[in-house]
């Protein structure tokens, strides 16, 4: 997937084509307003007030004690990216809003847009610090608990549609009875498998701020005790032995370091049962250079790649390297899987 310029009439086909627009300044001039405006409409409840049916500047500046003149600007640019529909001085929701920025649906990522907004946006400030360090925030040693709250909400909103696909596709042993499910927060993975395979119970294990907010999330879901938290360490607590058919790492690995990596693959190795299968669910890093091994994109993976080296240091892993902790640890590389609605992102399995 790649974003690209597309031009509105042949006088800026040919310039785009003659490389007279200067596109760097789309980079540097639009996109950061563009991405805040975006986080702050969700945040202040702009879309929220045009769905409950407040349809004029005034009506939504009301609503959310905007100032009219500011969010007439707001608006405006919310048009133009397809998030509103103006018609006869009144704002509508187009379908990409209605389905994916209101709070309470299902699949919604505004959990994300309020994490990115109040939690993630002053980290972007020590982009420039890590570049220059390799010191990357390392965030789970610092958070708040109201932040631990937003990030809590922000995993669930990003699994929304994944974790369907990945009840479909994950390629686990059938009659399987026990998972664990490594840095699992809101339990999602773990419940669309429980829901696949009816004599299936999983522990999610995840450090104890952490559950104390994703606890009422896995709750919504109606498991009761077949999905159960644990809190915990991966990188300090052992696993067991021979006690689990699945194991399921998701978005942790791109946390740790590769050496960590390694050390946590030898623990699921000693925890699967002969037949278990151990599952890294994460974005690809393109391999170096930018070539493509036919999962990682590059504006994803590498994207993700610089995010994760800000934000806890470590950053996303090619497909190669995952195997290379699963077969290091004596398991057998099967075929990766790819989702359909997530682009870069993929479940790397091994079988013991
Ligand atoms: C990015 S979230 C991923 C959540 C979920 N697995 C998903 O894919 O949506 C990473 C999770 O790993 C947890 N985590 C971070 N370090 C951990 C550790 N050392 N041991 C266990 N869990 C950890 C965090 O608290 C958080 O819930």
């Amino acid at each position: 997937m790649r974003l690209t310029v597309t031009p509105e009439n042949l006088l800026e086909w040919i310039a785009l084509k003659i490389n007279l627009v200067p596109l760097p300044l789309l980079h540097a001039q639009l996109f950061p307003i563009i991405g805040k405006a975006v986080l702050e409409a969700a945040d202040k409840g702009v879309f929220e007030a045009i769905h409950r049916g407040r349809q004029t500047v005034d009506a939504i500046a009301a609503e959310c004690q905007l100032h009219p003149k500011a969010l007439q600007e707001l608006l405006s640019l919310l048009v133009v990216l397809g998030y509103l529909r103006y018609q006869e001085n009144a704002y509508t929701l187009t379908r990409t809003s209605r389905r994916w920025v209101l709070q309470d649906d299902q699949e919604s990522v505004f959990g994300m847009m309020r994490f990115n907004n109040r939690v993630v946006w002053p980290w972007l400030e020590q982009l420039g610090n890590y570049l220059q360090t390799g010191e990357g925030i390392q965030y789970h040693d610092h958070l708040t608990s109201e932040q631990w709250l937003h990030y809590q909400n922000a995993m669930l909103a990003a699994t929304g549609t994944e974790a369907k696909e990945f009840g479909r596709k994950a390629r686990v042993p059938k009659q399987a009875t026990h998972m664990l499910d490594i840095g699992g927060a809101h339990g999602q993975h773990s419940v669309a498998l429980c829901r696949r395979l009816p004599n299936l119970q999983a522990v999610i294990l995840d450090l104890p701020p952490a559950i104390e907010k994703a606890a009422p999330l896995l709750a919504q879901a109606g498991m009761g005790d077949r999905v159960r938290h644990q809190p915990g360490n991966a990188l300090t607590d052992d696993f067991g032995e021979s006690t689990y058919d699945i194991v399921l790492m998701s978005s942790l690995a791109h946390h740790f370091s590769d050496e960590q990596n390694r050390a946590v693959a030898q623990k699921v190795a000693q925890a699967l049962k002969p037949g278990g299968v151990y599952i890294i669910n994460e974005f690809i890093r393109p391999e170096v250079g930018g070539k493509s091994d036919g999962v990682g994109t590059n504006l994803v993976g590498s994207s993700m790649d610089l995010f994760y080296g800000l934000t806890s240091t470590a950053g996303n892993y090619t497909v190669r390297e995952i195997q290379q902790w699963q077969r290091e640890a004596g398991l057998k590389p099967l075929k990766v899987k790819t989702y359909l609605s997530i682009p870069g992102r993929a479940m790397v399995i091994a079988q013991k």
